[in-house]
């Protein structure tokens, strides 16, 4: 079988394994159900042409695995009933690409001229179907909670979704495709990478290339796949421009500045709560995020478990512009964090190539398995934040930005990179002003005169500590005025003439 071989043959390891999964659920399928009660649906796009080579694979894999001669020397095509949703609105390439390869691989053709449900609804009236191949990929927008066998929504005719391509990549595609030297349809060569209806799609602007005699270069020719879909219309972003200048006449960094913003700390660490060792990355973060203005709402240490971080994670996301997480980070049994992050969205973890290759750079292939397991992220939510300074890329889901610094160094390192990084979300805000007085008064002296303090100043922070029960009890007075804060702190001295002093290095 000439796709077997040709996959077989490749020094692609990794496109290998892809294809060793993708065959074997091709092969579950056939497996499962009657032959004639499973459908294909092909649109000439390139995953689903990708599935037509792998369903044919399968099958001829599937027809002579009980090493039957007869049988190895009769399999030459899968006459599986293919399912076409044609519409006027379809490139005029792909309908004739969709016909040509039908013909050609012998697949006996049901076209279909309406909308996917009641097309489906129909079909299933018609003839039993109990399972549909379908070439859907973690990435399109309807591959959120699909996994390789789904059944079909609620709502939808019953039938089964075999997915066998949902863990490919836009490389893995390619790799395939030109590693088996399939013909697939002409408009990929043209510069189009993802392929819509004539009225939303383009070619991708990220292979237009004035240069050579072409304006678009082919399809697989795009570096980074996350950017496949760049040629299908976009819907508007109301974020503001970088540089716009806002409604109230206020320019955007001006207006960063005065907007509050509030993070949270969320420390998983078993030896933490064991007392083994202390936290000190999470207080120099606290620093951190004070220095630029931020309030921080609490730090919170939890176990290794992967509860125990969504529900912390669940709280926070809501109520904190930006939540960190510090520790479980890694291939350990105990680093649970991207786990419980992807709990907290209610999404899967799933394969991230980029990040695969980033780690496979930094640590070679030296995992267990067929992949490396740290490369599985909190899937559709997650960013890579990118800097020449780091390692590794750091990790943020949605509004939750996940540190792998073990100690304060590092962590120094890594918040430099984040500051430095605008899809971090860091914006510097207008820094806090802080004053700490001291006195050696019996609290029961200043209670009254600071609960007062705190209602008039109710815009300055006010709290009070004590390094030692005997010892001086220090008042803190934090805010952004920093004439309110003066006004607060000669408010307070002024009670207690002579028995307030200002605490060493604070302003
Ligand atoms: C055979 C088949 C089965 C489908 N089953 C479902 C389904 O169960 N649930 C659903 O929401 N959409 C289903 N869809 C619709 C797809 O989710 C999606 O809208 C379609 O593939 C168009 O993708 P596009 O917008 O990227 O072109 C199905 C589509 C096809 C072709
Ligand atoms: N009009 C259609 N008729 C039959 N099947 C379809 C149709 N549209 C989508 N599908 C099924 O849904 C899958 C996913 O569609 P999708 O558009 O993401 O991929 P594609 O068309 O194969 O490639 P591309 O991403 O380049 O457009 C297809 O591989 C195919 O199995
Ligand atoms: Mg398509």
């Amino acid at each position: 079988m000439e796709i077997d071989a040709a996959v077989r043959a490749s020094s692609d390891g990794r496109l290998r394994t892809k294809y060793d999964n993708a065959v074997y659920v091709v092969q579950r399928a056939f497996a499962l159900y009657p032959f004639e009660e499973i459908a294909f649906s092909f649109n000439g796009g390139k995953d689903s042409t990708v599935l037509l080579h792998l369903i044919r694979a399968g099958y001829y894999l599937h027809k002579t695995s009980s090493g039957d001669e007869a049988q190895i020397n009769t399999v030459q095509n899968c006459p599986l009933r293919t399912i076409y949703f044609e519409t006027p609105c379809a490139f005029p390439e792909i309908n004739s690409f969709t016909y040509e390869t039908v013909s050609t691989y012998g697949l006996p053709l049901e076209t279909i001229r309406s909308d996917f449900k009641s097309g489906l609804e129909g079909l299933l009236k018609e003839k039993p179907t109990k399972a549909i191949f379908i070439g859907t990929r973690i990435g399109d927008p309807n591959a959120v909670g699909q996994e390789q066998f789904s059944p079909s929504s609620p709502g939808w005719p019953p039938f089964m979704r075999v997915n066998p391509i949902l863990d490919w990549s836009y490389r893995d595609v390619w790799s395939f495709l030109l590693t088996c030297k399939v013909k697939y349809c002409s408009l990929y060569d043209e510069g189009y990478t993802s392929i819509g209806s004539i009225y939303d799609t383009v070619p991708n602007a990220l292979l237009s290339d004035s240069s050579t005699g072409k304006s678009f270069r082919p399809a697989y020719m795009l570096s980074d796949g996350r950017l496949e879909r760049a040629g299908r219309a976009k819907k508007t972003s109301n974020k503001t421009e970088t540089n716009s200048v806002a409604s109230n006449g206020m320019n955007n960094a001006e207006g960063e500045q005065m907007i509050s913003r509030s993070a949270s700390v969320i420390v998983v660490g078993d030896e933490i709560l064991f007392g083994t060792v202390g936290d000190k990355v999470g207080a120099a973060l606290c620093k951190k995020l004070h220095e630029i203005g931020w309030r921080v709402s609490h730090v919170t240490v939890v176990h290794n478990e992967i509860d125990s971080v969504a529900e912390e994670v669940e709280q926070c996301k809501s109520t904190d512009d930006v939540v960190f997480i510090l520790g479980g980070l890694g291939p350990l049994h105990s680093d649970v964090s991207l786990a419980g992050v992807a709990k907290a969205f209610g999404v899967r973890l799933a394969p991230d190539e980029e990040f695969e290759e980033h780690l496979s750079q930094l640590i070679g292939n030296s995992y267990i398995g067929d992949r490396n397991e740290m490369a599985l992220l909190p899937e559709g939510i997650t960013e890579l934040l990118h800097h020449k300074m780091l390692p590794l890329p750091l990790i943020k889901c949605k509004n939750v930005i996940i540190l792998s610094a073990t100690n304060v160094d590092e962590l120094d390192m890594e918040w430099n990179c984040l500051l430095d990084t605008q899809e971090s979300g860091l914006v510097k805000t207008k820094p806090f002003v802080s004053k700490h007085l001291s006195t050696l008064l019996p609290d029961v002296k200043i209670a009254a005169v600071v609960a007062k303090l705190c209602l008039e100043f109710s815009d300055v922070y006010i709290g009070s500590y004590r390094i030692s029960r005997m010892g001086p009890l220090v008042v803190s007075l934090i805010g952004k005025d920093n004439q309110r804060v003066q006004e607060a702190a000669l408010k307070l001295s002024g009670s207690f003439e002579g028995q307030f002093s200002q605490v060493d290095g604070c302003k």
